[in-house]
């Protein structure tokens, strides 16, 4: 693992930031951080690039210690904040000089570099912009470039897509993924849910310090919001309303579900859709449509509507203070853990 936390913890006095983070992110692999405000995102990064001393716990990169190896942690891990610092009268390419010249790189390989970082982030032609005078989705690519200088393994981006418009966040969108198959690993930190988890390998849901959930954006979605919601879509549109009965009744007659999902069944005539929320696995399931063909029910298809994102992580946040929220947290990142144990 490239970027490893373990119970990583933070207190500040008698309050709590940050409780045993437990993270893992592969090489070339995108994490999406995200997280409410004050959740501990910043916290974690600072621990992440030395600058912050965790209370319990620990964080590494690529095998370093990031509070005791401070000086590699920093040529490994390249840190863009979320304010883009105004350079006044600074051309894009004088801008990039100046952080490779504080990175030590020298004079030579440095105006290469430039035109590299440019070349990755698709700004070559800002190169002699003024740029305090681009766009603000331009600048994102500078702080990226520049973030770039020193071919960091590890990227850790704060907010990258805030403020941007949507043809910008698509173009960022493009570029996280551009640096991942450059091998680089990615950190993603987000207080919203913005279009870039959909690139992310991993996601990292946090809240009051504490992970809600970890794993592949199909754990988050099959684990957090265990209610998965089904079609089954019939051919006429007089079948809708036998089918919904006939799924309703099968609903209330299986115990292991809760006989109140069995009231979730709802039908669009409209749609020839028949629609409904529950909380049985696969194979529990799969009894429903030999059932259903059994009384003559024609089904044209069986399918399972993914919930979007948005919707999990706003099942995460308000879970918070759940009493069975820590089982839940820990059951999540132990199936991520063993979705991990695929790609690592
Ligand atoms: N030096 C400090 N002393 C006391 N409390 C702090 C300190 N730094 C952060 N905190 C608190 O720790 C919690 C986590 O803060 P953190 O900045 O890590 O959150 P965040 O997720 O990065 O939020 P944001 O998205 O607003 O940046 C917050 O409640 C914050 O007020």
């Amino acid at each position: 693992m490239v970027v490893e936390t373990f119970n990583l913890t933070k207190h500040y006095g008698d309050f709590v930031a940050l409780d045993s983070l437990s993270l893992q992110v592969g090489k070339g692999q995108i994490l999406g951080f995200i997280g409410p405000n004050g959740s501990g995102k910043t916290t974690t990064i600072r621990i992440l690039v030395g600058l912050l001393k965790p209370t319990s716990g620990y964080a590494r990169i690529a095998g370093a210690d990031c509070l005791q190896d401070a000086g590699k942690i920093r040529r490994m891990v390249g840190y863009m904040p979320d304010d883009f610092a105004a350079y006044n009268n600074m051309r894009v390419n004088e801008y990039l000089d100046f952080f490779g010249a504080a990175y030590g790189i020298g004079r030579k390989p440095r105006l290469q570099r430039i035109d590299e970082v440019l070349e990755i982030t698709s700004a070559t032609h800002m190169k002699d912009l003024f740029v305090d005078a681009l766009s603000r989705g331009m600048q994102q690519k500078v702080a990226i470039a520049r973030t770039l200088m020193h071919d960091p393994q590890v990227m850790i981006l704060d907010e990258p897509a805030n403020g941007l418009d949507p043809q910008a966040r698509i173009e960022m969108r493009g570029m996280l993924m551009r640096l991942a198959e450059l091998g680089k690993t990615l950190i993603v930190t987000s207080h919203i849910l913005p279009e870039l988890a959909r690139v992310c390998d991993l996601v990292a849901m946090i809240t009051k310090g504490r992970l809600r959930a970890f794993g592949t954006l199909d754990d988050i979605m099959r684990n957090v919001k265990q209610r998965r919601t089904f079609e089954l879509l019939v051919l006429e549109h007089d079948q809708v309303e036998m089918a919904a009965n006939r799924v309703r009744d099968w609903l209330a007659t299986h115990p292991v579900d809760e006989a109140v999902e069995a009231s979730d069944v709802t039908g669009s005539t409209a749609e020839m859709i028949v629609r409904f929320t529950t909380r049985l696995s696969d194979p529990q399931l799969a009894p429903l449509l030999t059932h259903l063909v059994g009384q003559g029910q024609s089904v044209a298809q069986f399918r399972e509507v993914m919930t979007d994102l948005e919707d999990a992580f706003l099942c995460v946040a308000g879970a918070d203070d759940a009493a069975d929220d820590v089982a839940s947290a820990s059951r999540t990142a132990a199936v991520a853990g063993e979705s991990r144990g695929d790609n690592s």
